[in-house]
């Protein structure tokens, strides 16, 4: 299948990177809502949910038109430190008013049986995604993604198997090699059916993972292996030290 090169924009500041983030998720919210009416969604924790705070200051949101997903989630309570929910709630839904009913959460009753789990969240995009549209993946407006020094993204960890599953749209990992062990994470075909994807990394801490993800892809590294097929879209946002070693070319930003 065919999949567009990545576009990759670089800015000099944490802040001119959140800004340009922030305008590039109203815009693609705008065209989600223009033609369905509604926006899906889904978020990644670590790094990336400080970097969606420069959106409670843009204008034309349309906060009760999105519907949100995790990109992944660790299996532990909502209110676990290590929860990527509760991330996103101290980082992001506490500055801006999305429904909580949009704000689709892992079910926590059923933490002791990692299929279940996971079933159960795949469940819940079905309800979201079905009938939507005709593809055999859910196709989400937008998936924002952040990597690990490892080249991980989501959970999907060098070397794993879930790297090659094929009909799943949420499978769990019980042995993440990043703390904690267990969790479930949305899988590549689902990453590869978005409109839009864009991962976000900052920092010269990252500068050799995303050198190696971009100017190397063939050493198959779960980032790299994110390529949304046509007419879908993979857009790198960067600060200046995140993209200090990269060969491949950037593009000026425009919207
Ligand atoms: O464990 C995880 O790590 C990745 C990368 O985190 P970052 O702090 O390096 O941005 C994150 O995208 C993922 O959601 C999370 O569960």
């Amino acid at each position: 299948m065919v999949a567009a090169a990545p576009v990759v924009c670089s800015f000099p500041s944490s802040k001119e990177l959140s800004d340009a983030l922030a305008d590039f998720v109203v815009k693609a919210q705008k065209e989600a809502i223009e033609k369905k009416g509604r926006f899906t969604i889904a978020l990644s924790g670590g790094s990336l949910p400080k970097q969606l705070s420069a959106l409670a200051h843009k204008t034309g949101v349309k906060w009760n038109k999105w519907h949100v997903f995790y990109a992944d989630e660790r299996a532990v309570p909502l209110d676990d430190p290590d929860s990527n929910h509760l991330l996103c709630t101290n980082e992001f839904y506490s500055k801006v008013p999305i429904p909580k009913e949009h704000i689709h959460t892992i079910d926590t009753s059923l933490l002791d049986d990692m299929e279940e789990l996971s079933d159960a969240y795949e469940k819940e995009l079905i309800q979201e995604f079905a009938n939507r549209n005709t593809a055999r993946f859910p196709m989400f407006d937008l998936i924002l993604l952040g990597t690990g020094p490892d080249g991980h993204t989501a959970s999907l960890f060098p070397g794993h198997e879930l790297l090659t599953e094929e009909d799943r749209w949420v499978a769990p990992i019980e042995d993440s090699p990043k703390p904690p062990p267990k969790r479930i994470t949305l899988t590549l075909p689902v990453l590869n059916h978005a409109v839009r994807v864009a991962f976000v990394a900052a920092g010269e801490g990252k500068a050799d993972i995303i050198k190696t993800i971009l100017d190397k892809p063939e050493e198959g590294l779960p980032a790299s292996r994110v390529r949304p097929v046509a007419p879908g879209q993979l857009y790198w946002f960067l600060d200046d030290g995140a993209a200090s070693k990269l060969e491949y070319p950037k593009t000026p930003f425009k919207l």
